[in-house]
C-alpha cells in the first residue's frame, strides 16, 4: 500500500497509505484517494465516483447522479450529485463552482479520478472528489454546502477514503496514507507526510506547497499570492507542511481562498488543491473559519518527475499557474455563460413554472370537468338507456301501431269502397228520386193549387151552406147550439177516484173534431166505452177566444136593431164556463169597459159595445136602450136594480105575469135606461154584486142563480121599406134574404109586420120594442160531488129543477107537444117567450172537457141535441106596440 496521499476521515478513522484516505464512516484507501461517505471505498487508480453504489473507473471521469459514475479527466456535470475532476461544476441547487456537491455513494479508487462519494467510501488518486452537503475536488475546488458555499472544496464529507491527494473534512472512517495529511473531526486522522487540516481536531503535517490559487469572488480585490495582506497565508516553508489560516481577518461577506497545491505525486499526474474553506457551519463566516485549509499528498517529486531546484519549480509552477489561471478565467467565462444560461434558464423555469400552476390549475379545472363530464357522461349514458329502452318500447309500439293501422286501412279501404259504391248507387237513385220529385213537385203544385180552388169552393159552399142553413134555421124557428169547450183547468184533477188521478188514462175526454162536431170518447176499465160524436152550429174548442165566440153572437146584435128578440143563453154545468163565456173572468170589480183588443170579456159587455156602436151608426134611429136585471135564486125572481133591493135573499120577490101583448113580464120589474155600453156595464157590475154565489167543491166562485139581463131597445116604427133598408144595412146578406122570405111568409101568413097604425085616436107613434135577453144560467150540479149542504144544497136543488124544467119545455117544444110547460118553474116561465116565441135563441152549451165532467157533460151535450131539434117557426120581428095590444099566445 503506498503510503502517500493523506487520508481524510469525518466520523471514521481514515486510514491510508500514501495517497490519503477519504471516508465517511470509514475509508481506507491505497494511494488514490478515496472519498467515501458512510461506506469504505478502497481504490487503486483510477478512482471512481459512485452515488450508493460502488464506483469504479479508470480515467474518464463518472458522473452519477443516484447511480454510479465514473469519470476521469472531462468535468462531469450531474443533477443532483455530480462529481467532476478538474474544472467540475456541477449544480445542485444554486451552487455554482467547478465542483459540486452531494454526491452520494460507495467509494472507489482509482489513479488521478476524481471521486466524490457520499455515503460510500471513495479514493482518488489526484482529482479531488467534491459533494454537496459534503465534497471533495481537486485543483480549484469549489465546492458548496447546501447553500451559497463557495470555495475549492468543500467539507462535510462522509465516509471513509484512503487515498493520496484525499481532500476535507471526513466524517466516518478514516483513512490513511503515506505523506497523506490527514484531517479527522472526531476521529482520529493519521497521516505521515501530509498534515491534516481540520477545524476542531489535528492537522497533520503537509507537504510543502507548490503554488497557490487565489480565486476573487465579486467585491474582494484580489490579494497577490504569497504576498496577500494582512492574514495572507503563510508558507510554512517545511515540506509536507499544511498552511493555517487562523483569524485572517477577511471582512463579511469575502471569501478568500486560498489554495495550496501539492506538488503532484509520483503516483499520480495531478494535483490535489489546498482548498481553505471555512469550518464554521456558516460559510461566509470566514474570519473564524478555517480549521483546515487544505492537505497534499502523495510524494515529494522525485528529480526525474518533478524539476529539480527551485527555479525549474518556479518556473514549472508559473506556467502552471498561468496555465491553470487561463483555465480559471475560462471556466470564469464559462461560469458567466453559465450563469446566463442559468438566468435564462431560470427564468424559462420561472415561466415553465407558471405554465405548470396554469396548467395544474387548467388540469384540475380540466379534471373537474372531466369528473363533471364522466358524471354526465354517466347520466347520459344512464338516459340514453333510458331512452333506448323508450325508443324501443316506442318501435314495438309504433310497429304494432302500424301493423293495426294497415289492418285498420285495409279495413277502411274496404268499407270505403263499399260506401263508395253504396254512395253512387245511392245518388243514382237520388238522381232519380230527384227526378220523380221534380214530377211529384209539378204534381203538387198542381194538387196544391186544385186544393186551394177546392177549398176555396168548399169555403164557399160553407158559406152558402151555412146561410141555407141559417134561413132554414130562420125558417124552421130552430134554437142555434153552439158548444164552447173549455181548457182542462187545475180542479179539473182534484179528484178522489184514483183511476182518475192515473195518468195513463187521458183526462180529456171532450173534443173539438172541427167548428162543428164535438167527440166524447172516453174508454175506463169497468165502464162501457164512450165514442159519440155531437153535432152543433158551431163548436170552439180550449184554444178559441172570446172575441171568436162573440163573432158568431155579433149578427143577433143586428138583428136585435132589426126588431127581432134575441136570446142568448149559457147552458152547462157548474164550473163548465158559463159566466166566462158570458161575462169574463171573475174579477171583484165585474167587467170594465172599454175592451182591449186582448181583452177577455165575455159576450155580455162585448154586445153592450157592439149594441151601441150599432146604435151610434144609424141615429136616425136612436133606440132607447133599457135594462132591467134579474136573478132566479131558489125559484124565485129577484129583481137586481130594485132599490129595495139589499141581497138577493132578503130581496122582494117578483112574479112573472103575462102582459096584455102576450108577452111574459116581471111585475114591478126596474128598469134602467142606459146611454152608453159603459152605463149598461155599470148596472150589469151592479146586479152582479147581488148575485148569489156560493163555493162548491167543483167551483168556488160558483153561481147559485140564474142572471137574466134583458135589454130593450125601442124603436120607432118604420115602414117596410125603411126597416128593409135598416135591415138591409146592418144584417148579413143571407140574414137579409132569409128575413125577406120569412117576412114575404109572415106577410102572406097575416104575420104582424110593423105597420102603422092609421088614425090611432090616441095619436100616439107607433114604437117597435125588441129585447135582447143575456142569461147566464146556474150550472147544474151533481150533489154528490159539488158537496154542498143545506142552503146550497137546497139551492143545488132549485138549481136542477129549473134546468130539467127547461129541459123539459125545449123537449116538449121540439115534440111540438100541445102543452109546452113553461110554468114549472119561474125560469122556464120568464123565458117564455125566447123558448118558445118568436126570438131568435142561442144556447150557447159550455162544457168541461176533464172525464171527472164526463156525466154532466153528457147530460149538457144531450140538452143541446134537444135545444137544437125544437122548431118553433121563424123568428118574426116584433110588430108595433099597437098591433101587439091583445095578442097573447096561448101558454
Ligand atoms: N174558455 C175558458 N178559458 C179559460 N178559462 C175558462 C174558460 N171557461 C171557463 N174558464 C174558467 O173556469 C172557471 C169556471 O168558469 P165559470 O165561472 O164561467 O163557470 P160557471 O159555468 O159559470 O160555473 P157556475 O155555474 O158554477 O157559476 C173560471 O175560473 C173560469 O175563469
Amino acid at each position: 500500500m503506498e503510503v502517500i496521499p493523506p487520508a481524510v476521515c469525518g466520523e471514521e478513522e481514515a486510514v491510508g497509505a500514501i495517497p490519503p484516505a477519504v471516508c465517511g464512516e470509514e475509508a481506507v484507501g491505497a494511494i488514490p484517494p478515496a472519498v467515501c461517505g458512510e461506506e469504505e471505498a478502497v481504490g487503486a487508480v483510477p478512482p471512481t465516483v459512485c452515488g450508493e453504489e460502488e464506483a469504479v473507473g479508470a480515467i474518464p471521469s463518472a458522473v452519477c447522479g443516484e447511480e454510479e459514475a465514473v469519470g476521469a479527466i472531462p468535468p462531469t456535470v450531474c443533477g443532483e450529485e455530480a462529481v467532476g475532476p478538474f474544472p467540475l461544476q456541477c449544480a445542485g441547487r444554486r451552487q455554482w463552482g467547478h465542483s459540486l456537491c452531494s454526491v452520494r455513494g460507495g467509494g472507489g479508487s482509482g489513479a488521478r479520478s476524481p471521486r466524490s462519494v457520499r455515503g460510500g467510501g471513495g479514493s482518488g488518486a489526484i482529482p479531488s472528489a467534491v459533494c454537496g452537503q459534503e465534497a471533495v475536488g481537486p485543483f480549484p475546488l469549489q465546492c458548496a454546502g447546501r447553500r451559497r458555499q463557495w470555495g475549492h472544496s468543500l467539507c462535510s464529507v462522509r465516509g471513509g477514503g484512503s487515498g493520496a491527494h484525499s481532500l476535507c473534512s471526513v466524517r466516518g472512517g478514516g483513512g490513511s496514507g503515506a505523506r497523506s495529511p490527514r484531517s479527522v473531526r472526531e476521529e482520529e486522522a493519521v497521516g505521515p507526510v501530509p498534515s491534516a487540516v481540520c477545524g476542531e481536531e489535528e492537522a497533520g503535517s503537509c507537504l510543502p506547497l507548490l503554488f497557490q490559487v487565489q480565486v476573487l469572488l465579486p467585491g474582494l480585490s484580489a490579494a497577490p499570492l504569497g504576498s496577500a495582506g494582512p492574514g495572507a497565508p503563510q508558507d510554512t516553508g517545511e515540506p509536507g507542511g499544511a498552511v493555517v489560516q487562523r483569524g485572517l481577518g477577511f471582512r463579511r461577506h469575502e471569501t478568500f481562498l486560498n489554495a495550496w497545491t501539492p506538488a503532484p505525486s509520483p503516483g499520480s499526474s495531478c494535483f490535489f488543491p489546498l482548498p481553505l474553506a471555512p469550518a464554521s457551519s456558516h460559510p461566509l463566516s470566514l474570519p473564524n473559519a478555517c480549521t483546515c485549509a487544505g492537505y497534499w499528498g502523495g510524494e515529494r517529486p522525485e528529480a526525474e518527475a518533478m524539476p529539480a531546484g527551485g527555479g525549474r519549480w518556479g518556473s514549472f509552477w508559473e506556467q502552471r499557474t498561468r496555465q491553470l489561471q487561463s483555465q480559471v478565467r475560462a471556466k470564469e467565462d464559462k461560469i458567466a455563460e453559465l450563469e446566463t444560461e442559468n438566468a435564462v434558464l431560470l427564468l424559462k423555469l420561472a415561466e415553465y413554472k407558471g405554465k405548470i400552476e396554469k396548467s395544474r390549475s387548467e388540469a384540475t379545472r380540466i379534471s373537474t370537468l372531466y369528473n363533471k363530464q364522466q358524471r354526465l357522461q354517466r347520466n347520459t349514458r344512464s338516459a340514453l338507456s333510458q331512452l333506448d329502452r323508450v325508443i324501443q318500447k316506442l318501435n314495438q309500439d309504433i310497429q304494432a301501431f302500424h301493423s293495426s293501422s294497415r289492418a285498420l286501412l285495409r279495413d277502411y279501404q274496404d268499407e270505403y269502397q263499399d260506401r263508395v259504391s253504396a254512395i253512387v248507387t245511392a245518388v243514382q237513385r237520388t238522381r232519380q228520386s230527384a227526378e220523380t220529385l221534380l214530377v211529384c213537385q209539378a204534381k203538387v203544385v198542381h194538387l196544391e193549387q186544385a186544393l186551394q180552388d177546392v177549398s176555396a169552393r168548399h169555403q164557399l159552399e160553407r158559406q152558402r151552406r151555412k146561410a141555407l142553413h141559417n134561413s132554414l134555421v130562420e125558417l124552421r124557428g130552430n134554437i142555434r147550439v153552439h158548444c164552447r169547450i173549455r181548457p182542462l183547468l187545475p180542479f179539473d184533477s182534484e179528484s178522489d177516484d184514483p183511476v182518475l188521478q192515473s195518468s195513463s188514462i187521458s183526462r180529456e175526454v171532450a173534443h173539438a173534431v172541427d167548428d162543428e162536431t164535438v167527440l166524447v170518447k172516453c174508454d175506463r176499465p169497468g165502464h162501457p166505452l164512450i165514442n159519440k160524436t155531437y153535432h152543433f152550429e158551431r163548436v170552439y174548442g180550449p184554444a178559441e177566444s172570446q172575441s171568436a165566440v162573440f163573432g158568431d153572437v155579433c149578427p143577433l146584435l143586428t138583428s136585435l136593431l132589426d126588431g127581432y128578440n134575441v136570446c142568448v143563453m149559457a147552458y152547462g154545468q157548474t164550473g163548465s164556463g158559463k159566466s166566462y163565456t158570458m161575462l169574463g173572468p171573475h174579477s171583484d170589480d165585474g167587467p170594465v169597459l172599454p175592451l182591449d183588443p186582448q181583452s177577455d170579456l165575455g159576450i155580455i159587455p162585448r154586445a153592450a159595445e157592439e149594441l151601441f156602436r150599432l146604435i151610434s151608426e144609424n141615429p136616425s134611429r136612436s133606440p132607447k136602450v133599457e135594462v132591467s136585471i134579474v136573478e132566479v135564486y131558489n125559484n124565485d125572481i129577484f129583481d137586481l136594480l130594485a132599490k129595495d133591493t139589499v141581497a138577493a135573499v132578503s130581496g122582494v120577490k117578483r112574479e112573472v105575469m103575462t102582459a096584455k101583448d102576450g108577452r111574459t113580464e116581471v111585475a114591478l120589474l126596474a128598469s134602467e135606461a142606459v146611454g152608453s155600453a159603459s152605463k149598461l156595464m155599470e148596472l150589469v157590475r151592479g146586479g152582479l154584486q147581488l148575485r148569489a154565489k156560493h163555493p162548491t167543491l167543483v167551483h168556488a166562485d160558483s153561481s147559485r142563480s140564474h142572471l137574466i139581463i134583458t135589454v130593450t131597445l125601442t124603436t120607432a116604427a118604420c115602414s117596410d121599406s125603411t126597416a128593409d133598408q135598416a135591415c138591409s144595412a146592418t144584417l148579413p146578406r143571407e140574414q137579409t134574404e132569409a128575413g125577406r122570405a120569412g117576412r114575404s111568409r109572415r106577410t102572406s101568413q097575416g104575420a104582424s109586420a110593423p105597420q102603422p097604425v092609421p088614425g090611432d085616436p090616441a095619436g100616439r107613434a107607433e114604437q117597435v120594442q125588441a129585447r135582447l135577453q143575456l142569461v147566464d144560467l146556474a150550472g147544474s150540479e151533481c150533489i154528490g160531488v159539488s158537496g154542498v149542504t143545506g142552503s146550497a144544497l137546497r139551492e143545488t136543488a132549485c138549481i136542477n129543477r129549473s134546468l130539467a124544467a127547461l129541459a123539459d119545455v125545449l123537449g116538449a117544444l121540439s115534440e111540438h107537444r100541445s102543452h109546452i110547460p113553461y110554468r114549472n118553474s119561474r125560469l122556464t116561465h120568464l123565458l117564455q117567450d125566447c123558448l118558445g116565441g118568436d126570438a131568435k135563441l142561442l144556447v150557447i152549451l159550455c162544457i168541461s172537457p176533464s172525464q171527472r165532467h164526463l156525466a154532466q157533460t153528457l147530460q149538457g151535450l144531450g140538452f143541446g141535441i134537444r135545444a137544437r131539434q125544437v122548431q118553433r117557426g121563424p123568428a118574426r120581428k116584433r110588430p108595433p106596440s099597437s098591433q101587439m095590444e091583445g095578442k097573447r099566445r096561448p101558454d
